[in-house]
């Protein structure tokens, strides 16, 4: 019952040895995950093995070994691991990213693939720039808010994009309703929290029985992630029907349904959920990623990646000023201090996209990105890989490679992209995931990384926090563990670079009035 059955002349990946019957529960890293896995890699190599009970995990710490499973053998890679308490139970099994691998997950990914393809994303910029300079305004108003306006236009936007729906600047019940559900999400996201993820035949227990109440939270929770998913799609088809629409991802496929004469229920069933996927990866709401076996996240992931991303980006700007200061040469000289930044200006601005890229890859956001699973055993070399182990790239390792990314990769330096010394980009090197589940909203996401990166190098200065004299004290700030990794209660001070930049502002307030 407990011992693996590993063909003749194989063995497992080499990794930490465990102990009986719990295997490596302790060696399991409760904090900066990234520092073990580092330590591991450099013993065991570009491949190691860990086992929790009876399950798997493997992690893949090159870049040539992630590519031979995410992408050689991406059909074997692509799965995610069952979770009977958040699919089966409290219903998200709509959500794109916990669906197993097969038609079901690969219809809803065409369904996203298509209006979020890289040539297709540029019909999102306008609500992209319309909502980035709102964020300068809110920048301009309170500054040492700069997380809640981050997050307000990172919602607003997508349910522009995803639904047509214009947010209440403060309590919109579509963002209040999903908050609710995400809560569900954060408490079942974690496989191993409730022991039916453990033993799923545990789901057919009576309710009267004691020891059932993660039931009772399940049907809750269920009515939470099924209005987040029905409630904003039926404003928008609503809206459709009467005419009184603007164009978004659902208006666009319903548009394309009747075109084909498929307007039927299974069809609107994969637009409603790749748009509800869309508004929970996208929106300040967002938590659905699947943290791996047994480790538990220090803090609620109630955040939007691109938010987090963003906050990074501030973190690093702070520590690093003559990169800001390099930067905001760049811009003064392609803008002139006489107009804002637009996404036409980026060819003309090479450092800026460096700094988006060294943004994304410096300090990972998701540094052991998100696990897939195999969906059968498998051989690498002399290793077996069993049938639905957990697979994760070790995306900080792959990014942090110096023959990938050149030297003192812990250092932000974005000149490594301009001169050559990268060899490699991080949007396909593990930033954004891999093989066949590689993000979808990547190309969105970058877009809106570089607008809101150019426009707030252009018109303010971030730096420790000033003292009452304005004399600058250490940055203080906490970087989290677990499944995201970003900094939180950071002090530092967002001011507006000089009195230009505040009437460049002030004049767009004229524009939306
Ligand atoms: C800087 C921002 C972002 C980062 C760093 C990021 C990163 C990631 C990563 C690492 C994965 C896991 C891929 C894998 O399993 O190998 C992922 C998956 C996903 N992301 Fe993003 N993401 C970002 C923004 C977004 C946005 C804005 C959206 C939606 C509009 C989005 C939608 C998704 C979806 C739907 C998946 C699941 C794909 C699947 O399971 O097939 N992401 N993302």
């Amino acid at each position: 019952f407990w011992t693996d059955r590993i063909p003749k002349d194989l063995r497992l990946p080499p990794g930490p040895k465990g102990l009986p019957l719990i295997g490596n529960m302790f060696d399991m890293p409760k904090e900066r995950e990234w520092e073990t896995l580092e330590k591991w890699a450099e013993e065991y190599g570009e491949i190691v093995h860990v086992k929790v009970f009876q399950t798997h995990t493997v992690y893949v710490n090159s870049r040539k070994m992630a590519y031979e499973l995410f992408e050689r053998r991406s059909s074997n890679y692509a799965d995610r691991t069952r979770m009977t308490m958040l699919n089966e139970l409290m219903g998200w099994d709509w959500g794109m990213p916990f669906q197993r691998y097969g038609e079901r997950w690969r219809r809803h990914r065409r369904a996203f693939h298509e209006k979020f393809h890289s040539n297709a994303v540029g019909t999102f910029k306008s609500s992209q720039i319309k909502h980035t300079r709102d964020l300068l305004r809110r920048l301009l108003k309170t500054p040492d808010a700069f997380a809640d306006h981050l997050r307000h236009i990172s919602g607003a936007i997508i349910m522009e994009i995803g639904y047509g729906i214009h947010v209440k600047p403060q309590d919109d019940p579509f963002i209040r309703n999903a908050e609710q559900a995400m809560r569900g999400l954060g408490a079942a996201g974690v496989p191993g929290t409730f022991m039916v993820d453990r033993f799923p035949w545990m789901k057919h227990i009576p309710d009267w029985l004691p020891g059932t109440s993660f039931k009772r939270l399940a049907r809750q929770w269920c009515q939470n992630s099924t209005a987040m998913n029905d409630l904003p799609y039926e404003y928008a088809k609503a809206q459709v029907a009467t005419g009184t629409h603007e164009p978004s991802f659902v208006s666009a496929h319903l548009d394309d349904l009747v075109a084909k004469d498929k307007l039927i229920p299974e069809e609107e069933e994969v637009v409603k959920n790749a748009a509800g996927i869309v508004f929970a990866g996208g929106s300040d709401t967002a938590s659905y990623y699947i943290p791996f076996f047994f480790m538990p996240s220090d803090r609620p992931n109630r955040f939007a990646q691109t938010v987090l991303q963003m906050t990074l980006f501030i973190l690093a700007m702070a520590l690093f000023p003559d990169v800001q200061k390099k930067a905001q040469r760049e811009l003064d000289s392609v803008l002139g201090g006489i107009r804002l930044v637009e996404f036409e200006d980026e060819p003309e601005l090479p450092y800026i996209s460096a700094v988006v890229r060294e943004t994304l890859r410096w300090h990972p956001l998701l540094p052991q990105s998100v696990a897939h699973a195999a969906l059968e055993e498998d051989v690498v070399g002399e290793y077996y890989i069993p049938k639905g182990s957990i697979v994760v790239g070790n995306t900080w390792r792959l990014l942090h490679d110096q023959d990938d990314f050149g030297p003192q990769p812990d250092q932000f330096m974005p000149e490594r992209f301009l001169n050559k010394t990268a060899r490699r980009v991080p949007e396909v090197t593990g930033a954004f995931g891999y093989g066949r589940r590689i993000c979808p909203g990547r190309h969105m996401a970058q877009n809106l990384l570089f607008i809101e990166i150019a426009s707030i190098l252009q018109n303010f200065e971030i730096s420790g926090p000033l003292d009452a004299n304005g004399k600058e004290q250490p940055l203080v700030y906490k970087m989290t563990s677990g499944f995201f990794s970003h900094p939180v209660d950071m002090e530092l001070s967002i001011r507006p670079r000089c009195e230009a930049a505040v009437k460049l502002i002030e004049e767009t307030l004229k524009r939306v009035m």
